[in-house]
C-alpha cells in the first residue's frame, strides 16, 4: 500500500487542517492509500519526527484553525541533518512514496529544489498573503480579511465617537492584498500598499478632507508600505527563522506623523497574529478541502514536482517552476480603481 507524509511549513494560515483532512480522507477512501505528518514543517522530514494520520486523527478538523503537525521556518537544507541524501533515507526508513508539502512560496522554492535533488514531492500553496502567482486565491486570505474587515468595522464604531482618525495595520510583506481586499470591504479612505508609495502629504490631504466634511478618517496600511524617502519596510524586531527582517509597526510610525500634520487625534491598532488566527471561513474551508483532495489524486499519479492550484473555480496542476515564476502582487489599474474615491 502507497503512503505518503504531510507537512506544514512556513507561517500557518486557517485552512490548512482542511486540506490535511481533505487529502487524508480521499487518498484512505478512494485510493487506500495511508498517510503520516512531519512535524514542523521540514524539521520533521529532516528528523524523521511524524505522527500517525488517518480517518480517526482528521475528524472534523476542516473548521480549526492552526495546523495540527505545527510548523516552522526551519530549512531542509541549511539546518544540521538536511539535504537530500539524508531526506532520501529518512523517507525510504518509514517507507514513504512521497512529500506533499503545503507552504507558501518559500516552501515551494525548497520544495522545488529537493524535487531537483529526486525528492518525490508535490505541493499545495498557501498564505494569508494572497501573493502565489500560481493560483487565483490561497486559502487562509478570506479569512484574513474577514478579520480586518471586522476591526475595521469596529474601530469605525470608536473612531466616530471620538472624532479620531484610526489606523489599522495589517499584514502583507510585499503584496497589500489583505489591505486593498479589506479596506475597500470596510470603506477605509486611505488605503496604504507596499506596491505603492505614497506621501505624507497625500496621507493627509486625505485625512483632512475627510474630517472636513465632519467624518472620522480610517486609514488602512499594509506592513510593507513605505513613505517615499524610506529605503526599506519599517523593522525593529530583528530577523525571523529564514533570516528576513521581521515587519510590523509603520502605523505606529504613521499615526503620530498624521497627527502632529494635521492637528486631528490619532491612534494606531496592529491588528497582527490575529489574521491568521481561529476558524477559517467557509469559502477557505472548501477551497482548502479541495486542494487537500486534488493534492491525493496529484500523489496517486506520481505527479512530483508539481502543484495544485485554484484557477477560475477549477483545481488545475501547475510545476513548480510556473508556480514559482510570479510573485502576485497588486497591480497599478486595481490600486488606481479605488485609489480615485480616497478622502
Ligand atoms: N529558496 C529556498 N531554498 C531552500 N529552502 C528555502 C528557500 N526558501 C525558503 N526555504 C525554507 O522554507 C521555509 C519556509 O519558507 P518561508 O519562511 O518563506 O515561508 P513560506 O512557505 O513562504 O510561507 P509564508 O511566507 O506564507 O509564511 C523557510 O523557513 C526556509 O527554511
Ligand atoms: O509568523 P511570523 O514569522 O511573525 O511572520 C509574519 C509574516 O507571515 C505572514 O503572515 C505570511 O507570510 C506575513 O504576512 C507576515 O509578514
Ligand atoms: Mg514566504
Amino acid at each position: 500500500m502507497a503512503r505518503f507524509g504531510i507537512l506544514t511549513s512556513g507561517g500557518d494560515c486557517p485552512g490548512l487542517n482542511a486540506v490535511i483532512r481533505g487529502a487524508v480522507l480521499k487518498g484512505e477512501t478512494v485510493y487506500g492509500h495511508s498517510y503520516l505528518g512531519f512535524k514542523d514543517g521540514w524539521r520533521g522530514l529532516v528528523e524523521g519526527d511524524v505522527i500517525p494520520l488517518d480517518r480517526a486523527v482528521v475528524r472534523g478538523l476542516s473548521h480549526e484553525g492552526g495546523t495540527i503537525l505545527g510548523t516552522s521556518r526551519f530549512g531542509p537544507y541549511t539546518e544540521p541533518q538536511g539535504g537530500p541524501e539524508n531526506i532520501k533515507k529518512v523517507l525510504d526508513d518509514l517507507r514513504v512514496d512521497g512529500v506533499i508539502a503545503i507552504g507558501g512560496e518559500g516552501t515551494a522554492s525548497a520544495a522545488k529544489r529537493l524535487y531537483g535533488d529526486g525528492i518525490n514531492i508535490v505541493g499545495v500553496p498557501k498564505t494569508i498573503d494572497n501573493d502565489l502567482g500560481a493560483t487565483d486565491y490561497t486559502f487562509g486570505f478570506d479569512t484574513a480579511v474577514s478579520i480586518a474587515t471586522e476591526a475595521i468595522d469596529r474601530l469605525r464604531t470608536t473612531g466616530n465617537s471620538h472624532m479620531r482618525c484610526m489606523v489599522l495595520e495589517v499584514m502583507g510583506r510585499h503584496a497589500g492584498w489583505i489591505a486593498l481586499h479589506s479596506g475597500i470591504a470596510g470603506g477605509a479612505h486611505a488605503i496604504l500598499i507596499p506596491e505603492q508609495p505614497e506621501s505624507l502629504d497625500q496621507i493627509c490631504a486625505w485625512v483632512t478632507s475627510v474630517r472636513a466634511r465632519g467624518r472620522a478618517p480610517m486609514v488602512v496600511v499594509a506592513e510593507g508600505f513605505k513613505l517615499p524617502d524610506m529605503g526599506a519596510a519599517h523593522s525593529t524586531k530583528g530577523l525571523d527563522g529564514f533570516n528576513r527582517p521581521r515587519l510590523g509597526g509603520i502605523g505606529e510610525v504613521l499615526a503620530p506623523l498624521i497627527e502632529e500634520r494635521t492637528g486631528i487625534e490619532t491612534r494606531a491598532t496592529v491588528l497582527g497574529h490575529i489574521q491568521r488566527g481561529g476558524s477559517p471561513t467557509g469559502f477557505d474551508r472548501v477551497l482548502a478541502t479541495r486542494m487537500g483532495m486534488a493534492v491525493s489524486d496529484l500523489v496517486a499519479d506520481r505527479g512530483w514536482g508539481e502543484m495544485v492550484a485554484l484557477r477560475g473555480t477549477n483545481i488545475v496542476r501547475v510545476d513548480f517552476e510556473e508556480a514559482l515564476a510570479n510573485h502576485k502582487v497588486v497591480p497599478q489599474e486595481q490600486y488606481q480603481e479605488i485609489r480615485v474615491i480616497f478622502g
